[in-house]
């Protein structure tokens, strides 16, 4: 591709939502989970969304992913080619029992077609790169919890999203676990190039991220309301 024009794809928001809003039930019973969000990241971004539970940040990034759409408003994907180019990281187990790590890892893989051959290897650099390749036999039965979340994370690497999303990466871990999967995250994200938004109500968590956008009641505070 011509330089200028690789620039200007480079500049295009990997996500961007546009007042996007999500309401859950109708009438009085009616919960605004996210009020008209304004909101894009683009290549490089490193973002942190954060608030107390119930602020409407996994109804957010469920909109950014596509798992959920708008009430009103707009969610578009200007420079992804497809849902492929996006990685789900979520706070809970979500490994499939029956399988092994490697197997685990390898299964977007195999769902997208690659070919036989190369889906291992694949599988095993990505859970190299999250230092996780010595358990590639072990089942998800065997894993702590931080070293289920590594495995979710090679997961996701294997694909080489452009836009990885993380819901609580680190929700049910001891902090010390939480930020190097954190950490984890991050390094994965710098290696493929990825951007990375982190939802998250821990602090700690937060200040690891560049950018940090707070949620209060589904409103996506602004930065310049944040600080005062
Ligand atoms: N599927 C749903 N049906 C009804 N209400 C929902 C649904 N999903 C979320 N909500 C409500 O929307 C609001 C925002 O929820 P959301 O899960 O986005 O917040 P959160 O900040 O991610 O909270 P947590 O940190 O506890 O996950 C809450 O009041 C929640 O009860």
């Amino acid at each position: 591709m011509n330089g200028s024009l690789q620039q200007g794809a480079d500049k295009a928001a990997l996500v961007e939502c546009r007042d996007a809003a999500r309401t859950f039930g109708r009438g009085e019973t009616a919960v605004v989970a996210v009020h008209g969000a304004t909101f894009r990241v683009r290549t490089g971004d490193r973002i942190a969304i954060t608030g107390p539970s119930g602020s409407g940040k996994s109804t957010l990034l469920h909109l950014l992913a596509g798992l959920e759409l708008p009430t009103s408003g707009a969610v578009s994907w200007p420079a992804l080619a497809g849902p492929r180019e996006i990685g789900l990281v979520f706070q809970g187990p979500s490994l499939i029992p029956a399988l092994n790590v490697v197997e685990n890892t390898a299964l977007p893989l195999v769902l997208a077609g690659v070919p036989e051959e190369r889906v291992r290897l694949t599988a095993l650099a990505a859970l190299a790169m999250v230092g996780a390749a010595d358990l590639a036999d072990r089942l998800p039965e065997e894993l702590s919890g931080g070293q289920s979340q590594r495995v979710a994370v090679a997961r996701v690497v294997a694909i080489a999203p452009r836009l990885i999303l993380a819901d609580e990466p680190t929700g049910q871990l001891d902090r010390a676990i939480g930020q190097r999967v954190l950490d984890v995250l991050v390094t994965a994200a710098d290696e493929t190039g990825a951007a990375l938004v982190v939802t998250t109500h821990d602090p700690s968590v937060a200040e690891r991220l560049p950018v940090r956008r707070a949620m209060h009641d589904g409103r996506l505070l602004d930065p310049a309301e944040e600080r005062s």
